[in-house]
Formats: structure tokens, sequence, C-alpha cells
């Protein structure tokens, strides 16, 4: 494990050409980008996490059949100043960091003082977004770093408080099918409160772009859901989308605030102010896109930790949601570099393996299907405002106080109670039939959720992003076992609950990416895109190409070169073939940087 984990990665500066065998499909054109640490030690110091490692970007481009790689490391303010001092001298999530021990005490306290609101790391190594015709590198502090997609310099450094008041953001934004982004983020203590922000970024067209407007100006937040604590907000990795919906888990995997304030004095990592309570409960928020309001009700599950929400979709008057979860925070304990150095197979077993779970949240919770809402004046007539009338999902009910009834709340609490009346308490709220997952309505209101199982041991799930908050039925992940280094990728059907797998002696997968087939008609039309890390010296790493139907493989792509295991990343596709053909190579270069193809999948 040591080469996979703890060995720092060269760059690949100069685009190396693969050798190819089996057949890559002719309609395969563009460039998969993807982000991961690759640099653990620094002069004599090193991190002690995964996560801290320096981003190092790599990409493939495919073309007519040839695939040429290349990589080179995020040149963000941190990256450099490590180099520059030859040592770490910037904190990360693991890592904490300390000036130049000769320096005065003076500047030592000033230090101090910095680190209690402190200005997060630059060091993007998490995901890649895309962001009209931009390309940025993202973890989930408030930095992200603008990139060329094609040559993998680092551009501009973009802070997100300039436009939105948040100090923490997901590496893992939704996009609608015209490429505006919807992400959260946390705002900690502003104002005297800490909530958790959902906001849209236009996807800007190239017009906007030539007047050099960037879309990040026009960062909308559409909903802001409070924080059941002030200073120990959840934290979370990713969130699920609907056509109309976005669900948030606030799982009692938390950060504390005032312990990040002081961990710099006390000498810890910022890891070290996460912690997981088993005791505590993992609350489910839904909001709706439409209203930019949560759905009214208490929903919640047990405690648990989900880092990758797979998908969400509406059915039957219900969201159903599907994530990887764990019973506790030990993924996180696993990627200290530490354990990933110990021998798996004894010490490191995943305390609680990762499982693919389906949940369900009743949108009503009557049997008509539609919340009824009742506004009322004192002399109980239903005043209804017009917006409220026109709304397809109100129904209009004139309701008659009952004598000595006061208008107001008693009445609102009896429409309560008729709505919910028809749902006893200890009722299971969902009637879908497709799930078995349950939703049970408890006396005070709550609406208490369990998940159905449906496959054990996978984690870095895709789907095919064309079927993001619809209806869908393949989970493309990577299959851990008895370590969190994937050893297999596995193609998992929701509907029959059976799995195709590829696996390799001495082979360690990345995320599998699904792209679309052009002419795509199934969902799986499509292939499967891997880097697959080797440990076998005889065996140079390579790019794994799948068919996503048979899940067989249609064509590898070996590079002697360092691979690391990274993270998470995006394909991009060539502009139209046609236009590719036609214009000039360099016009192709750029144009394939920025092109305006749907989403990233
Ligand atoms: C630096 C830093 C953070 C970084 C977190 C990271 C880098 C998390 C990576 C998570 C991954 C890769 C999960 C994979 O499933 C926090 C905790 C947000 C806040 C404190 C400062
Ligand atoms: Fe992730």
């Amino acid at each position: 494990m040591n080469t996979i984990f703890a060995r720092n990665k060269k760059e690949q500066l100069e685009p190396v050409r693969a050798s190819v065998t089996g057949k890559i499909p002719a309609w395969l054109q563009g460039t998969l980008l993807r982000n991961g640490p690759g640099m653990h030690t620094v002069g004599e110091t090193s991190y002690n996490h995964w996560f801290d490692g320096l981003a190092l970007l790599h990409s493939f481009t495919i073309r007519d059949g040839e695939v040429h790689y290349r990589s080179k490391y995020l040149r963000s303010d941190t990256y450099n100043a490590n180099i520059e001092a030859n040592r770490i001298v910037v904190s990360e999530f693991g890592t904490m960091a300390y000036p130049d021990p000769c320096k005065n005490i003076f500047s030592k306290a000033f230090t101090y003082l910095s680190h209690t609101i402190p200005d997060f790391t630059d060091n993007c190594l998490i995901n890649i977004m895309k962001c009209g015709e931009d390309f940025y590198a993202t973890t989930e502090t408030n930095y992200m770093r603008k990139i060329n997609p094609q040559t993998l310099e680092t551009l501009e450094k973009v802070d997100y408080r300039k436009y939105v008041a948040i100090n923490l953001a997901t590496a893992h934004p939704h996009y609608d099918a015209a490429g505006n982004i919807l992400n959260m983020g946390t705002s900690i203590v502003d104002k005297g409160k800490t909530k958790y922000v959902m906001f849209k970024i236009p996807a800007m067209g190239p017009e906007a772009k030539k007047k050099g407007k960037s879309p990040l100006k026009h960062t909308e937040v559409f909903c802001s859901i409070p924080a059941h604590s002030l200073l120990s907000p959840s934290y979370y990795h990713s969130f699920g989308i609907t056509e109309n919906y976005v669900v948030f888990l606030e799982q009692p995997f938390r950060l504390d605030i005032l312990k990040m304030a002081t961990a710099y004095v006390r000498g810890v990592s910022w890891a070290s102010c996460l912690s997981f309570n088993s005791e505590d409960k993992t609350y489910i928020h839904v909001v709706d896109q439409r209203t930019r309001k949560p759905v009214p009700g208490k929903f919640y599950t047990d405690a648990m930790v989900v880092f990758h929400h797979v998908n969400a979709h509406e059915e039957d008057g219900c969201i159903l949601f599907d994530v990887v979860a764990y019973e506790d925070s030990s993924l996180y304990q696993l990627f200290y570099m530490a354990s990933l150095k110990q021998d798996f197979k004894e010490s490191a077993k995943l305390a609680s393996v990762p499982a693919l779970k389906r949940f369900a949240v009743p949108l009503s919770v009557d049997k008509a299907g539609g919340r009824i809402r009742t506004q009322y004046s004192e002399v109980g007539q239903l005043c209804v405002t017009e917006k409220m009338a026109a709304r397809p999902d109100v129904v209009l009910i004139r309701v008659t106080l009952p004598r000595g009834c006061r208008s107001g709340h008693s009445l609102n609490a009896d429409a309560q109670e008729m709505n919910e009346g028809n749902a006893e308490e200890g009722s299971n709220l969902i009637k879908v039939a497709s799930t078995t997952a349950t939703a049970l309505k408890e006396k005070d209101g709550q609406v208490y959720c369990q998940p159905e199982l449906l496959c054990e041991g996978l984690e870095l799930p895709r789907i095919n992003y064309a079927h993001n908050g619809k209806q869908y039925r393949y989970v493309f992940a990577a299959e851990v076992q008895w370590s969190p280094v994937p050893t297999k990728i596995i193609k998992y059907d929701i509907l029959t609950k059976s799995s195709f797998k590829w696996e390799e002696e001495g082979c360690w997968p990345a995320e599998p990416l699904f792209v679309p087939a052009p002419d795509a008609k199934d969902e799986d039309d499509g292939v499967i895109l891997s880097a697959i890390v080797s440990t076998n010296p005889q065996k140079p790493p390579f790019l794994l190409i799948l068919d996503a139907k048979s899940f067989t493989e249609l064509a590898r792509a070996y590079v002697d070169v360092e691979l690391h295991l990274d993270l998470h990343g995006l394909f991009i596709p060539d502009a139209g073939e046609g236009a590719r053909k036609q214009a000039p190579p360099e016009e192709q270069r750029d144009r394939a940087a920025g092109s305006h193809a749907a989403p990233p999948t």
C-alpha cells in the first residue's frame, strides 16, 4: 500500500502517448480530467492524512483512438509556500502546520491569533467543477483554483466568500441540464448564526465569457437551513437533488468550532475537531426548489456517516434517495497515513463497511397525496393568497370554525390533525412498491425513516448523470472490502439487485466514471473510464475502458508513469464531431478545453 498512498508522485508535464490495446470506440473523444492527493511529504515533513496531500491534476486525452496522459501539481498558494520553505507550512485537514520555529514571540502570537479564524488552505485536491466555460479544482474550504483543463495550469484563486457567505463548501456540486451549478456550504457563526447555505451559480455561455464576466458574480442563495447547533455544525461531503427538491443530511459527524478555533494553540489538527456521536440523530432536510423553503415535517434516521450521495428521485409522492452510508466515521480514521502504511489484512479492517442504502421521505402526510394547506382568518373564512390558489397542489377547502373554536392556532392544529389524521402514530407513510424503506410517523409528529439496504462494500459511486435526480437503475462504483483501497469496479443493478464486476490482480481502480454514448437509448449505453494503479512492477498503470452495458473490457491505455490513486473528476467531451474536424488545431485545443457540451458526466 505504501507505493499507492505514501510515495510522492512525479509530474508528467509533457503529454506522453499511451500504448493502447483493444479498440477505443470511435465516438469516445475528449479528456478525462481528475484530481487527488499526489505529494504526501515536503522536505523532512509529512502529512498525517491522505486527504492532506498536495493536489495533483492529471488527464487522459482520448482522440481518434489514441490516448495521451499528463499530470501537473496544482500551483496553489499552499503548494508554492510549502515548496519554497521545503517543508509543510500550511495546515491541512489532518495536519496542523507551525510557522518557522525561530520566528520571534510576536510573530508567533500573531500567527496563533490568525489561526483562531483560520485562513484555510487552497490545496484543492478533491474534485473538478465545471462552471460555464471554466474549470476549477475544488476542495471543501472556501477556496477554489481555476485551471486550464488542457494544460493543467493553475489560474486564479477564487474565494467563495466574495460571492456567498460561506466558510466551507462541498466539492460535489450538482448541475442542471443547462449546466447551472447547484452547491451548498456552511456559514459558521456569521451574525450569531450557523447555517447550511444552498446556492446556484448560473452557467454562462461563451458570449458572457467574452465580456469577461464571471458566472460566480451571479451566485444566488436559494435556501439557508439553520444548523441544529451553533457551534458544532454537521460535516457533510455531498448532497442529493431531484427534479424539484434538494436532500441534505445533517449527520452527527460534527465540526466543533471552538475546538477548531483553539486547535492551533493546542497543537492538534482540524480533523481532531470532527466527532461522531452514535447516540445522536441524522436529520433529513428536504428543500423544495420551487418555494425555496424546507418541506415541513421533521424527518430523521439513525446516526450514520455519509460521504457520497448517489442519486435521488421523486416517486408516488415520496422522495427516494440513495447514499453510501457508514455506521461510524471509521473511513476518516482509516485514511490516516499511519493506518494506510500498516498491512491492511490485519489491522485496518474497515470498522464499518460502506453500504448503499435507499431512504424514502413522504412529501405529504395524508392519503390525498397532496398536502392540504389551510390559511384562515378570524371568521374562519379560508383566505387564500392568489399565489397559493394558483398552485396545482393546493386543495381549496372551506373550513367552518367549530362553535367556540378560536381562529388561529387551534384551527391550524385541527387542520394539521386532519392532514395527518389519516396517518396514525406508528403507521408507515411510504406507499412506494419499489422499496422496503419506511417512514414511521411518531407521536410528536416526527417521522423516523429507515432505509432499504441495497448493496454492501461499494464507494466512490457514479451514475449516468443524465439520470441525476430521476428514476435510475445503475450505480457504478469502486468495491472496497477489507480496506479503503478499491480492489474492483462494480456495476450494481438496483432493479435486479445483481452486479457485474471487473478486477485484476495487483490492480487498484479509481472512481469509475460513466460516459454516455452519443446515440444512447438505454441508461447504460456508454463506457466506464477508470485510472488503474498497479502494484505489479511488471505491469505499468493504465486507463481502463469498459463497455458499461456488458461490463467487458474494450481497451486499456498503458502509461509508463507514476499514476496516483485519485479521488474525483469529470469527462470533457470534445466539441461536436463536425466542428472538431473543421476547426484549426489550436482552436480545436482551446475549444476542447471549454467544450459547451452538457454538464460533466
Ligand atoms: C482543510 C479543511 C477541511 C478539509 C477537508 C477535506 C480535504 C476533506 C476531504 C474529504 C474527502 C476526500 C472525502 C472522500 O470521500 C475541512 C474539514 C472541510 C474544514 C477544516 C479545514
Ligand atoms: Fe467525494
